[in-house]
């Protein structure tokens, strides 16, 4: 058996690859990576996503054309072209990394699953043992699967697989209610598929400001069908190789009642990702886990190990973040890079003012509180809430939009922006200038008046969502 010794040693090559910084080039390193070089963003998440995203969007030009009185249409819809076309820009770019970091004398790359050993020490499939001065667990998260018959069938797909598939489905059953699901369901929808979304609870995207969540159900039931109080309860495969599901209505009283059944060309089934911390044998090693199966981390990334902090041991992105999300992923590798580097001078992740946004029909985004939540938190007597509406813009009137809205949350007694979601057209960038506001302190009348906003831009979207807002100017307000 072969032990290793390193300065460092990283467990997952999504942003821990990032950690590999000149600071290590006259250092050890060892980085193990199970599956494909680049994790889950680069391979099947975040990017191919997005890339399928926008030729949908394009297939629905002449939704938005025919408002425009521009007749239009989408001829066809090349999917094999379009899955090629965005597989061999990302592939080339997994394939490029594994080799760079294969080719660097002092990396080496273990392409095999690991399992701790120890505090800073983990043992590969074959046995090789790596004892490290500093270990980084970035080993990420995977899709829940729910235990129903027929579960593995070829046809059903999660995220990671339903993005390779030969040929774009006639008929698409997405089961939940979240990013993911609502994600996809934006894409084979627009692709021209017969797009089905079931969800347990009573709306799509239930985390997002109660308002918004019901309006984009709503938006979305126009585009594709969205069932809710629906769960999934058995699938089986017809001899034709489609796939039949039977959906169970939740609440419903008769047995007639409850059961739908439906046949569909592919199922994705979308209901959250698990921690990958059972895959690295965290619970075995001692380290401190929550409910969900994150590792416990502190604010400067150091995992906990009986709540205390384990000497050299750091954990970052979807295996210990609340939040699944890349720029998230990205902070957290920031901040360890940081601690790992100057352990006399230790810096915290920041966990204020986190955006995301899904991209899906129409898109959304949120930063900070929902209105419930600052009602909780400050109370409603010291909320201020205003929803401005697309259309109610100049750039909407051009755009003839009919559902974009933006609400924005603040404190009336002294207008600190406590949050906004949005659903519109461009709402992940539209949201940006809030996110600025927030993470620099800036109170809603002096963000929105403090500054020129182009007119007539969409971003004057942002700016009446600000100006809306029952805040105070201040006593020499910008005017
Ligand atoms: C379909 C989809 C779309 C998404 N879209 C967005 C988006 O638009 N914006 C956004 O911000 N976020 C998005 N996300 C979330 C984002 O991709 C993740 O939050 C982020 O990639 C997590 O990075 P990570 O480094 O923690 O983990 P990963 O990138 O998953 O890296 C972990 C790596 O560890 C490896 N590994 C696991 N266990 C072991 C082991 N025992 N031994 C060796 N290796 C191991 C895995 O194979 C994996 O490669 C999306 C996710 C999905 C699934
Ligand atoms: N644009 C983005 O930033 C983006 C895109 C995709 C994924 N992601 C990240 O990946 C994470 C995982 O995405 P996701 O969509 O799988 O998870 P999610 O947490 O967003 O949604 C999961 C959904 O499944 C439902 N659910 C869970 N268990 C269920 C069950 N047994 N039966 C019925 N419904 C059930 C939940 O109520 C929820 O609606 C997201 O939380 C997000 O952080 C981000």
């Amino acid at each position: 058996m072969t032990t290793l010794t390193a300065d460092l040693a990283i467990i997952g090559s999504g942003s821990g690859n990032t950690l590999i910084t000149p600071h290590w080039e006259d250092k050890r390193v060892v980085l193990a990576e199970q599956g494909t070089f680049g994790g889950t963003c680069l391979n099947v998440g975040c990017i191919p996503t997005k890339m399928f995203v926008r030729p949908s969007e394009a297939a629905r030009g002449p939704e938005e054309a025919a408002r425009l009185n521009v007749t239009q249409r989408t001829e066809a819809v090349d999917w094999v072209g379009m899955r090629d076309r965005i597989f061999s820009r990302i592939d080339p770019i997994s394939d490029a990394g594994r080799r760079y970091r294969d080719e660097l004398e002092n990396v080496e790359l273990i392409e095999q699953r690991v399992r701790l050993a120890g505090a800073r020490s983990f043992v590969a499939e074959d046995g090789t043992r790596v004892e490290a001065e500093r270990l980084v667990i970035a080993a990420g998260s995977r899709p829940v699967l729910p235990d129903v018959p027929g579960i593995h069938l070829p046809h059903v797909h999660t995220s990671d697989t339903v993005m390779r598939i030969d040929s774009l489905p006639r008929r698409v059953l997405v089961v939940g209610g979240g990013f993911i699901a609502c994600e996809f369901a934006g894409i084979f929808s627009g692709l021209g598929a017969e797009v089905v979304q079931i969800n347990r609870g009573p709306r799509l995207m239930r985390g997002l400001d109660e308002e918004i969540s019901r309006a984009y159900t709503e938006e979305a039931g126009k585009n594709w069908t969205v069932r809710c109080g629906r769960v999934l309860s058995s699938l089986a495969e017809t001899d034709d190789g489609a796939v039949t599901a039977e959906i169970l209505v939740r609440g419903a009283q008769s047995e007639e009642e409850v059961r739908e059944p439906g046949e569909f060309d592919i199922v994705l089934v979308a209901l959250g990702r698990r921690p990958n911390s059972d895959l690295v044998g965290a619970a075995e090693a001692g380290l401190d886990l929550h409910g969900d199966g994150r590792i416990a981390v502190d604010a400067f990334q150091r995992v906990l190990s009986g709540g205390r902090p384990v000497d050299g041991l750091f954990a970052l992105g979807d295996i210990c973040s609340e939040l699944q999300l890349k720029h998230v992923a990205n902070h957290e590798a920031r901040v360890v890079a940081h601690n790992l580097e100057h352990p006399d001078d230790l810096r915290e992740s920041r966990r204020d003012a986190v955006p995301s946004a899904v991209f899906t029909h129409p898109e959304l985004a949120s930063v900070g509180l929902t209105e419930t939540q600052a009602v909780e938190r400050i109370g409603a007597e010291n909320v201020t809430c205003k929803v401005q509406r697309y259309g109610d813009t100049a750039y909407g009137w051009a755009m003839e939009d009919r559902s974009g809205l933006f609400k924005t949350v603040a404190d009336r007694r002294d207008g600190r922006i406590l949050g906004a979601c949005v659903m519109g057209y461009q709402a992940s960038n539209l949201i940006q200038p809030v996110v600025t506001a927030m993470s620099f302190g800036i109170d809603a009348h002096t963000f929105a008046r403090g500054q020129y906003w182009i007119h007539p831009a969409l971003m004057e979207v942002t700016e009446n969502a600000l100006l809306g807002l029952d805040v105070p100017a201040g006593e020499r307000p910008p005017l």
